[in-house]
């Protein structure tokens, strides 16, 4: 049996995977036809606006659409067309925590995913490879099968493939480029075997051979969940002991430095920051926490809620350090936050350890100037919304201001607190912004970006995650 020659391929969801993913895939192959497919008007209008204003910031995202939009990449809210045109169909819809029901609070909400499956279902006049780009509990695959099977027309068949997404925002252009792995289960029958050569197929128009792993559909997915429990898992061990540092007079970047050169720890991901955000460690984590209790594995839940709970810990513990660093009271006080994406590189704001910063400071009734050089005015004010239900739009606003240039954020506060390691923030006149605070200056910097001696030399006070040298 030859693998199935993909010539169309649809992808269900535009969003920050789907999005770049299948652009990605169009410019390698642009033997294949690619149409990126959402219920969400405005965002296809975005993907499809003629200056390239898209609806995600991604470093190179732009220069992948401009070479392949209207050749083999296109954006459309016409969701049945291009499900029954393709050969390959990539579900890259949304998968959240749950908010209410049964498994509220850990369990993945799967209802986008089913209702993507459903559509194929019912529209589908031929028979398709559905791969699962979404991050999703083990044995998803098996349901979106028994949807399939049991709403399909007579004559079609499906092929149900696990591919996760590996990208980190920010990065995600060089990551589709230069994946470390791409990762394919299927069941291990000749039908599956063929299905995944089909997609291995796609990936090998650029990606290395060795670098497709094939494996099969359950072992697929928990891999993705494993993979950012284990990523996320560093944080926080790192995280847990800057703790430990501040209160010995140790420095964690010293600390990371010598136990990264351990070439079985390795040195990526052990920078101690204000907390880990983004849409995937705390959501994923927790989807593997209810795994395990729904195993009935109590220990194993535990061991590995106890990596969100130390996240939670480390954000309430870098404010509380403010306001004792703030002589024990911010009420009234001014304080500039530089950055509200959870990471540099990106304007998403998802689960952002600024929010969770803001609101804290809020609740002591400080005032609180906000800088990010990428996230939207109407983004923020949103998430300060939701983070706050006890608080009017009205009353917000009357603590919060949201500015456009990072020194006039830093003008006449008591404090700066650097919440996001932008780049720019340590191309700041620093000068110029001690000249315009109040004084004393302090600055807390939550991700260990600023060069703190240098800022103390031109007289800033300056507290740094993880180090417990003098203010
Ligand atoms: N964001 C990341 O960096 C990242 C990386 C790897 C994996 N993932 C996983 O990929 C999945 C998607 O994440 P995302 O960040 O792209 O989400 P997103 O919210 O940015 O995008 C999802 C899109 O799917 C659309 N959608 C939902 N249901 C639909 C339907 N039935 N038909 C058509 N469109 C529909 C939504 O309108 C939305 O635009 C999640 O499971 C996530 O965990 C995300
Ligand atoms: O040493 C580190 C590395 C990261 N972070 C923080 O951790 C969060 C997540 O960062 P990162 O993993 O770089 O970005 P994401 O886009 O969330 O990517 C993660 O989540 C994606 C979604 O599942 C996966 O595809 C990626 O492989 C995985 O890295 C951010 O707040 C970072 O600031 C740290 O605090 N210290």
């Amino acid at each position: 049996m030859a693998p199935v020659n993909v010539k169309k391929i649809c992808c269900i969801g535009a969003g920050y995977v789907g999005g770049p993913t299948c652009a990605v895939i169009a410019l390698k192959c642009p033997q294949i036809q690619v149409t990126i497919v959402d219920l969400n008007q405005s965002r296809i209008d975005a993907w499809n606006s003629p200056d390239f204003s898209l609806p995600i910031y991604e470093p190179g995202l732009v220069e992948v659409v401009k070479q392949a939009r209207g050749r083999n990449l296109f954006f459309s809210t016409d969701v049945d067309k291009a499900i029954n045109e393709s050969d390959l169909i990539f579900v890259s819809v949304n998968t959240p925590t749950k908010k209410t029901g049964v498994g509220a609070g850990f369990g993945a909400d799967l209802h986008y995913v089913e209702s993507a499956t459903r559509r194929i279902a019912a529209v589908a006049t031929s028979s398709k490879i559905v791969v699962e780009k979404s991050t999703v509990p083990c044995r998803t695959a098996e349901s979106m099968r028994t949807i399939l099977e049991s709403n399909c027309r007579p004559g079609c068949h499906f092929d149900i493939l696990s591919n996760p997404e590996f990208l980190a925002e920010g990065t995600a252009i060089n990551d589709l480029f230069k994946p470390d792995r791409v990762l394919i289960g299927s069941l291990q029958t000749p039908e599956g075997k063929n299905a995944s050569a089909a997609l291995a197929g796609v990936y090998g128009n650029w990606v290395p051979k060795e670098r497709v792993l094939t494996v099969g559909l359950w072992s697929s997915e928990l891999s993705k969940l494993a993979a950012n429990a284990m990523l996320a898992q560093r944080i926080s061990s790192i995280n847990a002991l800057s703790a430990i540092c501040e209160a010995t007079g140790a420095n964690i970047d010293e600390v990371s430095h010598a136990v990264g050169f351990d070439s079985r720890i390795g040195p990526k991901f052990l920078k101690a920051s204000v907390g880990f955000g983004g849409s995937c460690f705390q959501k994923d984590i927790l989807n593997l926490v209810y795994l395990s209790e729904s195993l009935h594995l109590p220990e194993v839940a535990a061991y590995w809620r106890q990596v969100v709970d130390m996240n939670e810990y480390q954000k309430s513990r870098f404010s509380r350090s403010v306001v004792e660093t703030l002589f024990n009271t911010i009420t009234g006080k001014h304080i500039a936050v530089l950055g509200f994406a959870f990471k540099a590189d990106t304007g998403d704001t998802r689960e952002t350890a600024a929010v969770t910063l803001i609101r804290n400071f809020l609740a002591e009734r400080a005032y609180v100037t906000v800088y990010d050089p990428k996230v939207e005015v109407s983004q923020m004010w949103q998430d300060l919304t939701e983070a706050c239900p006890d608080w009017t739009l009205e009353q917000l606003q009357k603590y919060v201001t949201i500015v456009h240039d990072p020194i006039e954020a830093c003008k006449d506060k008591e404090a700066v607190v650097i919440a996001t390691e932008w780049k720019e923030f340590l191309e700041i006149d620093w000068q110029t912004v001690y000249n315009h605070m109040s004084k004393p200056a302090f600055v807390f910097d939550g991700r260990l970006l600023v060069d703190a001696e240098k800022l103390r030399k031109i007289g800033f006070k300056v507290k740094v995650i993880g180090r417990g040298e003098r203010v």
